[in-house]
């Protein structure tokens, strides 16, 4: 996150200065922003940056002990720089968070520089080989050129300047990487769904009749429906993941064109998709693990390491809760749009032919689930404003209205995603497949059935409510999706082989390409330091004394 902010919140001369530097690892840094009292509400942040026009510097300040930066990756011992957002004060006024780079250590002894208190978070659920830490300000001071310029500046003199040309220019890093984490969550499901699957087709447990012999685990229905959604949901956020890399710089170029008209739309997708992507990666990878029984939860199984790892994606860069709360913002107002007859952006355009006040007419093609799922998420949209009027009518304020309905307004957003994720899915892989060959084209059309049937399945309440689906209709779209498994069947290990992850990249004595899991699980086992003795010292210690009843 330090290049990428040098990059997108430094003047040109101050990127000429910084980036070489950075880029050449002559400087290590780290994005500091969360503090040990605030994470999601930045404006709360409370580290100070005061300017002193006498000296031309910022006084850095961590005015309480829940001001103190917490979390930023490699701050403990790695980094001797950091961005640092803090509340910038000239002449007397706060002008809200800026960022600022600011030297932590000595570049040559790596000592921590004086007023600066640095150090370790502790260990975490996953993550351990990242040194986060906490960082605190004593009246440290830093340059006027430290602050990055390009979004806003402080005069020598002490006045503010503001230059973007939208209020939120420097929440741009964050857009950035919450684009970037809906790929890393397709590449982690990839992995850990290579492992499950390799392993379900290895692993033979129960024989159905006394006689025969046991079955390949992956032969059961239960297995497939626990795993051939993590393999369909792997190619549909990659799938998206492209999709709105290029949305994010087509975005990107349009600001640098001075034309910032389709950064709300891009804020609300990459929130939105950001917060399902990793929430349905984490969930997804430990379904995977659920799937591999003891073997899976063994750390040599690759899957635990995994788990922790991605689900602290749903935390950082952005909690699940908030990023779709992001959304139903945009959401609300498109939805005003609508009764304004005003235009709408691209991923919200189904809502202008949506609220018709009847249900849509149930369709099982993928289309029809797609226009269902358009229809789910407009109802709930449609109720949601309905419920946030009603409370606006009874007096509330429209902050009172908004917080009762956040759980309404999450729904919504939810399945707004869902709806673009899904129309999104199918899309990309009819237009990558023209020249495919049949083959492959029947397949990636059975693992997009697949997701499309999985969520349609895991909805039915709501496209009950928004639709005219009928219970006859559930029955046969179950049949259908549990026949569709079992066509996957006979590829499963193929396809997932074609995520080509080499052995080094799954680290998985489960999932590993030659499939001798017994012998690399024995293997794995051996490097117990229990094992470097018979009798470990401990029965003497303790065991023996305590039977002996001498504890
Ligand atoms: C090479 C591959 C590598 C990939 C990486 C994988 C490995 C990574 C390994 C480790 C990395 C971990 C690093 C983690 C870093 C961090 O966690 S950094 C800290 C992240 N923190 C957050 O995300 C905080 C979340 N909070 C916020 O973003 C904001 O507080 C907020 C919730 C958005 C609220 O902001 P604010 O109160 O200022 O604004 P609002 O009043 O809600 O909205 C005002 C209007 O602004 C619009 N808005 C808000 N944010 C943005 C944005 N980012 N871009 C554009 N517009 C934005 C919002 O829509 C409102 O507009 P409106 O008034 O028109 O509705
Ligand atoms: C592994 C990891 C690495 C990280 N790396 C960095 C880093 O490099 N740099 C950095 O700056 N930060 C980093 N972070 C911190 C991360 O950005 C924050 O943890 C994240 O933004 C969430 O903020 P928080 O921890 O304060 O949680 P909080 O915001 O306190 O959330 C706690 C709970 O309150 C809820 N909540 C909060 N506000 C609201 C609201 N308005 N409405 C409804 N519910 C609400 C949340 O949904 C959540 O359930 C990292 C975190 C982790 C886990």
């Amino acid at each position: 996150m330090f290049v990428p902010t040098l990059m997108g919140q430094c003047t040109p001369e101050q990127q000429a200065y910084w980036l070489p530097r950075a880029l050449d690892m002559q400087i290590i840094g780290t994005y500091a922003q969360t503090e040990l009292g605030h994470g999601t509400f930045i404006r709360g942040l409370e580290t100070t940056a005061t300017y002193d026009p006498e000296t031309e510097t910022f006084v850095m300040n961590s005015p309480t002990l829940t001001s103190y930066k917490w979390w930023a990756g490699g701050l403990a011992k790695t980094v001797n720089y950091c961005i640092v957002v803090a509340q910038l004060y000239t002449k007397g006024v706060c002008h809200g968070t800026h960022p600022f780079i600011v030297q932590i250590r000595d570049e040559e002894t790596h000592m921590p520089r004086p007023g600066v208190k640095v150090g370790d978070i502790g260990p975490k659920l996953g993550f351990n080989t990242a040194d986060n830490g906490y960082l605190g300000f004593d009246n440290y001071r830093i340059p006027r050129d430290n602050m990055m310029m390009k979004n806003a500046q402080v005069l020598k003199d002490g006045t503010y300047v503001k230059v973007a040309r939208h209020g939120k220019a420097t929440y741009g890093t964050m857009v950035f990487v919450r684009v970037l984490l809906v790929n890393e969550a397709a590449f982690n499901l990839a992995k850990a769904c290579t492992i499950a699957v390799r392993y379900s087709a290895i692993r033979r447990q129960c024989s159905p009749d006394s006689e025969g012999s046991e079955l390949q685990v992956l032969d059961y229905s239960t297995q497939q429906h626990k795993l051939f959604i993590c393999i369909a949901t792997a190619h549909a956020l990659q799938l998206n993941s492209t999709w709105l890399w290029k949305t994010f710089s087509d975005t990107l170029a349009a600001i640098k064109q001075g034309n910032v008209d389709t950064l709300p739309e891009l804020h609300a997708l990459s929130s939105c998709l950001k917060a399902l992507s990793t929430a349905d990666a984490a969930s997804l990878i430990e379904q995977c693990r659920h799937a591999c029984g003891g073997h899976g939860y063994m750390m040599s199984s690759g899957l635990p390491y995994l788990y922790a790892f991605v689900t602290a994606t749903r935390t950082y860069e952005g909690d699940y809760t908030i990023l779709l709360l992001q959304t139903a913002r945009f959401l609300v107002k498109a939805y005003e749009q609508v009764e304004a007859g005003k235009p709408l952006t691209p991923t919200v355009s189904y809502l202008s032919q949506a609220f018709t006040g009847k249900k849509l007419p149930w369709d099982s093609s993928p289309d029809g689930i797609i226009r269902a799922f358009q229809a789910l998420a407009a109802g709930k949209l449609s109720s949601t404003v309905k419920s946030l009027r009603k409370r606006l009518e009874s007096g509330l304020s429209y902050e009172q209205a908004w917080e009762l309905s956040t759980i309404q307004l999450n729904g919504a957003a939810e399945a707004h995603c869902r709806a673009v994720m899904s129309q999104n899915y199918k899309s990309e892989i009819e237009r990558l497949t023209v020249n495919s060959s049949p083959n492959v084209k029947l397949v990636l059309q059975q693992l997009y059935k697949v997701y499309l049937y999985y969520w349609a399945l895991e909805r039915t309440g709501d496209l009950l409510l928004y639709t005219s689906i009928s219970e006859s209709d559930i029955f046969e779209l179950q049949l259908r999706y549990e026949g569709l498994l079992k066509e996957i069947r006979p590829n499963a290990v193929g396809i997932v082989d074609a995520f080509d992850l080499r052995d080094e990249v799954l680290h998985s004595a489960l999932g590993s390409y030659d499939g001798n899991v017994y012998e690399r699980l024995m293997a794995e086992a051996q490097k117990s330091p229990l094992n470097a003795e018979p009798v470990n010292q401990t029965f003497h210690t303790y065991l023996k004394p305590m039977m002996k009843g001498k504890l």
